[in-house]
């Protein structure tokens, strides 16, 4: 079970104070055994991504956290599969667990994207393992992500319109949340109005780049005493899939591997799509969010953008999703998939201030790694 969250605080997407990523990471793995009602002497497992290839980020990660958090952990992870890193981490905390190699189990995260490298993605090159894409102008995450838009209009007739309910909805959500960095009121039409960034994702398309951090605590509920059981939520089901890497070895532009972590999950928890009431889906582009829908069957191929207009995925409508207001609109540092766990456990909790769903039962959390590559999908619940 999920007993503990922290999230670094943020102004306006940056650290609140000058810090390093270790110290984040190290300060929220505080809080949040702290929150699960434990300290960290109990800590036997610690589960961390870095934030591979920027600056700030450190190497050997793992290695860099545990060192800085001063504990001998007998179980380590380091897997970074990008934005879906995170919920991969819980599935592989619980499986640990369950398999006796840890009892309480930390992932952290931090990263200051924003203010050691600055706020545009775009004009920085990336790795020279993406020769095959680099020369054909694809130079930062963005281009990957428009290619698969432009299949997905080409195939179904997906709409710039229909994407843009997309950012509009997270808006909305923002809007109910004190700590999202955008607020202001925003329509379809400004959506469309702002630059095009990489034809035919504009700037309002695209994730925010913002500082951030945080720490999960996975245990168990004989670990905890008894305020700290009844706030904690169970991880129900998991699953994970990659399919490729860069984004000119994707088997199918307009299927991610969602198609294969979500069955999974939800196999493992004895669920079908009507039992969510809630899901965070990673939204680094309006369209890597169309595409998750599709793939986790929420809605059948192509149906994606009907899917999302008309306010459903806004607040008051029938499907509620990314209430924080997501990457779009809250905060996005790096790889952001923590982030949506800290949601949908707020939500289960019944923490989740203006913004709390009347039912909030179930939800479901699928991460996306860079390039739509990789998936990983959690079902949780609070009972
Ligand atoms: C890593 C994984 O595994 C998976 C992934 O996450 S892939 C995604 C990784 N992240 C990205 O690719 C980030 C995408 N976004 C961007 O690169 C940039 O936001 C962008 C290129 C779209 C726009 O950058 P820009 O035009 O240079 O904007 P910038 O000069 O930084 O900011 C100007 C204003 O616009 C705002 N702004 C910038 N991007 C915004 C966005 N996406 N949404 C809303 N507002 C935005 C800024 O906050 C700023 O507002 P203020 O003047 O009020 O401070």
């Amino acid at each position: 079970m999920i007993a503990g969250i922290s999230e670094a605080g943020l102004d306006k997407g940056v650290f609140a104070e000058p810090v390093s990523v270790l110290d984040v990471q190290a300060q929220c793995a505080t809080r949040a055994v702290a929150d699960a009602g434990l300290t960290m002497a109990d800590v036997d497992g610690v589960l961390t991504a870095g934030l591979w290839g920027m600056p700030g980020a450190g190497t050997l990660m793992p290695l860099s956290v545990v060192e800085h958090l001063g504990i001998k952990p007998r179980f380590i992870d380091g897997t970074n599969i990008g934005g879906s890193a995170f919920d991969a981490h819980v599935a592989h905390a619980a499986m640990a667990i369950e398999r006796g190699y840890c009892d309480v189990a930390v992932i952290t995260y931090a990263s200051d994207q924003r203010s050691a490298s600055g706020r545009n993605l775009a004009g920085k090159p990336p790795h020279l393992n993406m020769q095959f894409d680099s020369p054909f102008g694809l130079l930062t995450p963005i281009g990957s992500y428009a290619l698969a838009a432009h299949r997905h209009m080409h195939e179904y007739g997906t709409t710039s319109e229909q994407l843009a309910e997309i950012a509009v909805a997270a808006r909305r959500w923002a809007q109910l949340n004190p700590a999202a960095t955008k607020r202001d009121e925003l329509s379809v039409d400004d959506v469309l109005d702002s630059a095009m960034i990489s034809d035919p994702l504009h700037k309002l398309d695209a994730c925010l780049v913002t500082d951030g951090g945080g720490a999960v605590v996975v245990t168990t509920p004989e670990k905890l005493g008894t305020d700290a059981r009844k706030k904690a939520v169970y991880v129900r089901g998991y699953g994970e899939s990659v399919s490729h890497w860069t984004i000119n070895s994707m088997p199918d532009l307009t299927t991610t591997p969602a198609a294969h972590s979500g069955p999974a999950a939800m196999r493992m928890a004895g669920v079908s799509h009507d039992d969510f009431d809630v899901v965070q889906i990673y939204d680094s582009f309006t369209i890597t969010v169309l595409l998750t829908l599709e793939a986790l069957g929420f809605c059948k191929p192509g149906e994606g953008g009907e899917f999302v207009s008309g306010g459903r995925i806004a607040p008051g409508g029938a499907f509620p999703m990314n209430t924080s207001g997501g990457g779009l609109s809250c905060s996005h540092p790096g790889m952001y998939g923590m982030f949506l766990l800290f949601e949908a456990v707020r939500q289960l909790r019944g923490d989740a201030g203006e913004r709390q769903l009347d039912k909030a039962t179930t939800a479901l959390v699928n991460g996306t790694g860079g390039g739509l590559s990789s998936t990983a999908t959690c079902v949780l619940s609070n009972r």
